[in-house]
């Protein structure tokens, strides 16, 4: 089911009962996608590393942010939505300069299928169970995924 007004973009919010939030949410295809297509530009805060430390690592956004490189990013519109997978139909790639992550179908996509990206490997097991989290740990790891991405789109 869609929440809110449709747009012309790639996706639509949908309801994801596997998920336990009170409003559990994730995106979906709102047409065929084809793989290495660019589905959405994000714009992020950076959140300075004080503050992650003393106040965010406490709170749900925890859950949300993308770690790069030490840092952390909160990353704006559906970006904080697309919900986690072992095998997502999409990959990114963060901008740091910018404050932009950019994604990209990981392979070709079809209408209505979710459109999920991959956390990391501390997070969710194959049965959507919470997996082995730290409190040192972010929701989503970008170390090394850029080489998969790029290996991904040469494939
Ligand atoms: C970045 S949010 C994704 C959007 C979230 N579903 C929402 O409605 O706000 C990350 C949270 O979504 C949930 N989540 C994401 N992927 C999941 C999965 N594969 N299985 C179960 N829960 C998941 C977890 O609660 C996680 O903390």
């Amino acid at each position: 089911m869609q929440h809110g007004a449709s747009c012309s973009c790639y996706y639509e919010v949908i309801e994801t009962p596997y998920t336990k939030e009170e409003k559990a949410r994730g995106v979906a295809a709102r047409w065929d996608v084809c793989k290495g297509q660019l589905v959405e530009v994000a714009h992020c805060i950076l959140i300075p590393k004080d503050q992650y430390n003393e106040h965010m690592r406490h709170t749900v956004l925890e859950h949300y942010l993308f770690r790069f490189r030490g840092e952390m990013l909160l990353c704006l519109g559906v970006g904080s939505l697309f919900n986690h997978s072992r095998t997502p139909s999409l990959d990114y790639r963060i901008d740091r300069e910018e404050l932009i992550i950019r994604f990209y179908a990981a392979r070709d996509i079809r209408q209505g299928e979710e459109l999920t990206i991959f956390y990391g490997n501390v997070w969710f097991d194959d049965t959507g169970n919470p997996g082995n989290l730290s409190s040192e740990t972010c929701m989503h790891d970008h170390m090394d995924h850029e080489d998969k991405f790029l290996a991904a789109l040469d494939a």
